[in-house]
């Protein structure tokens, strides 16, 4: 696990081999320990590299790991015996070095750095610290600020600017390891006291206490009640205002609360979950790795709408040639402005050349006939789409796949306009398309294998997070989104407000609450779905009958609000109101409130007390079960697909792992007597009756999500 040679005579090299990243596991950590003995024993050796093989110096302590007993060396003591060592340490960093990797090249004596190098402290984003003194070297190194930026985002900072900031000694193009031995040779013999970064002082700024105080408050609100930007600010104030070995004392502390939280058990199970998304498999038996994706060299997208312009933005910088197709001329002038706009900024932001070449525009659609793959973005209307559907398939050549992005409409009867349906894919993009993470790849049941393949590569390529999911109303994130925007509307007829709704909701960590959400995408998108599903009429008669639709309960609140013209913020008025037409600051609106009031009387319905473990238990518990549900039908392969699609498309905070890690995490059978009481409470909302797989699972002693599958039933339907 790690590997020792002599090299030009005098130079012991350190290689630590742990593929794919040479992660810091147990047996790493006893080479490196063993390892250094013996370079330090070794008196030929007058200075010592450390470097990772196969390009990637170390990605870290071994998250896998973190999950069970640890054993070997810890790494604290491990990095420690670097920096004690009477020869100089070199790390060679190439590739990346992350975590406890950068923590390891913290404790050598010098750092030299391949220009491609990518370094950083991202545990916080695994719901850690760098508990292996990072927070009490890199503030030494660095200064606070730098180090406070560093540690409490976890971003990844190039070689270059690791340079500036003091992170690195050296940067090279050259082949790293070979620059990291002639700087180990150079240093060799020289005096080692000013290089151990644990016995510099930590300079302190004059306004510390101010700066931690704003520090502390920026983060707070940044966090969303995730614990680890916190306690990342805690073990750096320990470094500013402690000794270095009370300071470690202190990052440990620190670390072992978030250790034992569920927080970064959510968060791992998180990273984890992220990667396994994209091995993909559906009920009738296809699979990531027995699928191989169509070449792919020229893309189509149809309609240049919001969501097309996003699409065309994505696929340019994937640096695929880009046919965009919009008949109405001015909608096109339009969109040519716009998404070079976009890629403008896009390219500024990342320092790279706008890539406005990659992009033909034309308002004929014959423009597409040598595409390899279409992505129709037109209006969310079936009629209008199928029409679409049936252009494509008497333009294209043979063989093109054609993909259509809609939220929510039957991918299977868009696939029956053409001849060739195995070749068609539904990708639901996430508004604005090209800053979104998520892509929902949906397959139908005459979706072909290497269809969705296709689109899944095109996903990664496009930087989307894709998750594959089966063909069905909504699909996963809209379907459960659903049940969660309706038992939000109950609440309000039984008595709560939208003020009390939301502030439960964005206290569980939500970045906005549900109404604040619906007045910024706009009440009017889901008042025309639900016309177009036949729901959204609200002349009906009062009393019961105007609050239930196909004999389930109803709540026609939003169709009367977008009656009144209250669109959300676009009309500066909604569930809440705003100082104009497009503000962005809600407040409170009495008028809301006494069209509540007057609403509930007219329909005979008393207010009553609500709290914020109901809300919370209505809106969410009922995502839930519907989340079951969709396992149980095989639309989900398992439950981390559907926590990805919360996280990266619905703004789920990550701390809480998703709508299933979180059922998990309350405990199934708590879930499951509360949907039982809610259901008894409302026996005129079918979806409120327990889901058969939850009862299932409980039945079979409610074991950890990662463990689901086994009991999830193998669903019937073929792809
Ligand atoms: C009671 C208290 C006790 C406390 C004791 C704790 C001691 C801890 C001491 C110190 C703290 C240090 C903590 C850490 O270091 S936490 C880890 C920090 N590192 C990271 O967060 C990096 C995570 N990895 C990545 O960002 C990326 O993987 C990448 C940039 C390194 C490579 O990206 P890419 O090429 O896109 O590959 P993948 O992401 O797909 O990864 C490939 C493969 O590798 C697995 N993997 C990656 N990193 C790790 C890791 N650190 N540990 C384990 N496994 C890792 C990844 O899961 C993929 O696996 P696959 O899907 O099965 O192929």
């Amino acid at each position: 696990m790690a590997q020792y040679s002599r090299v030009s005579g005098t130079v012991g090299l350190i290689t630590l081999q742990n593929p794919p990243v040479n992660a810091l596991c147990a047996a790493v950590r006893q080479g490196i320990v063993e390892m250094l003995k013996k370079a330090l024993s070794d008196s030929k050796v007058k200075s010592v590299v450390i470097c990772g093989q196969n390009g990637i110096f170390c990605g870290g302590a071994d998250i896998k790991e973190f999950g069970m007993n640890m054993s070997g060396p810890p790494l604290v003591q491990v990095i420690h015996a670097i920096e004690d060592a009477n020869k100089p340490m070199v790390a060679a960093i190439e590739g990346v070095a992350l975590g406890g990797g950068l923590e390891l090249a913290l404790g050598c004596h010098y750092r030299i750095a391949h220009s491609k190098a990518r370094l950083g402290l991202p545990e916080v984003i695994l719901g850690l610290l760098p508990a292996a003194g990072g927070t009490q070297r890199l503030p030494r190194l660095i200064g606070v600020p730098a180090a406070l930026d560093l540690i409490t985002t976890g971003r990844h900072v190039i070689a270059a600017e690791a340079l500036q900031l003091g992170i690195v000694d050296q940067v090279t193009d050259h082949k790293t390891v070979d620059a990291a031995v002639k700087l180990a040779q150079s240093v060799a013999g020289k005096p080692l006291d000013a290089r151990r970064i644990s016995t510099y002082p930590c300079a302190r700024p004059s306004d510390l206490d101010a700066l931690f105080e704003g520090e502390m408050q920026k983060v707070r609100q940044r966090a969303r009640g995730a614990i680890a930007p916190v306690a990342c600010v805690q073990a750096v104030q320990a470094a500013a205002t402690l000794p270095y070995t009370q300071g470690i004392e202190r990052e440990k502390e620190l670390m072992v609360t978030l250790f034992t939280s569920g927080q970064a058990r959510a968060l791992q199970y998180l990273f984890f979950s992220q990667r396994a998304v994209s091995k993909w498999s559906t009920p009738s038996g296809a699979r990531w790795d027995t699928s191989k994706p169509g070449p792919i060299h020229k893309v189509a997208v149809i309609g240049l709408g919001t969501m097309g312009r996003g699409i065309t933005v994505a696929l340019a910088q994937t640096g695929l040639s880009v046919v965009a197709v919009e008949t109405q001329e001015k909608q096109l002038m339009g969109a040519k402005k716009a998404v070079s706009n976009m890629l403008e900024q896009g390219a500024k932001r990342r320092g790279v050349a706008p890539t406005l070449d990659k992009i033909s525009y034309s308002p004929n659609i014959q423009a597409i006939a040598d595409a390899d793959l279409v992505i129709e973005a037109v209006f969310e209307d079936m009629a209008l789409k199928k029409q679409v559907f049936q252009q494509l398939a008497a333009v294209c050549k043979p063989g093109t796949f054609l993909c259509t992005n809609t939220s929510s409409l039957d991918v299977d009867q868009l696939a029956s306009q053409t001849r060739s349906p195995e070749l068609v894919v539904g990708m639901h993009f996430f508004a604005p398309a090209h800053v979104m993470k998520l892509l929902e790849v949906v397959y139908g049941p005459r979706t072909s294998p290497q269809a969705v393949a296709t689109a899944m590569e095109l996903g990664k390529k496009m930087g989307k997070v894709s998750v594959a999911v089966g063909n069905c109303q909504g699909f996963v994130g809209n379907r459960m989104l659903k049940l969660y925007l309706e038992q939000a509307f109950f609440l309000l007829e039984e008595g709560a407000t939208p003020e009390l709704v939301d502030r439960a909701l964005e206290e569980f960590g939500f970045a906005m609450g549900v109404f604040r959400m619906s007045d910024l995408s706009g009440l009017d998108v889901g008042w025309k779905v639900r016309k177009g599903l036949m729901l959204g009429e609200t002349d009906v008669s009062s009393g019961q009958s105007a609050r239930i639709r196909q004999g389930c309960r109803y709540s026609p609140l939003g169709d009367l609000l977008c009656e009144q013209g209250r669109f959300g913020q676009k009309t500066g008025q909604g569930w809440y109101q705003y100082d104009k037409p497009g503000g962005r600051v809600a407040s409170s609106d009495p008028w809301l409130h006494s069209f509540l009031e007057s609403y509930r009387a007219k329909h005979g319905l008393v207010a009553r007390h609500i709290d914020h473990q109901e809300v919370l238990e209505r809106c969410l518990y009922a995502m839930i079960n519907e989340g079951f549900r969709i396992l149980e039908e095989g639309i989900a392969a398992g439950p981390e697909d559907i926590d990805v699609i919360y996280v990266f498309g619905y703004s789920w905070p990550r701390h809480r792992g998703g709508p299933m890690f979180y059922a998990d995490m309350v405990g199934l059978a708590k879930v499951l007597e509360r949907l039982e009481h809610y259901q008894q409470a409302h026996p005129d909302v079918p979806y409120l009756q327990p889901c058969s797989l939850l009862r299932r699972l409980v039945a079979s002693g409610s074991p950890p999500i990662q463990r689901w599958r086994e009991v999830i039933k193998k669903p019937h339907s073929q792809l």
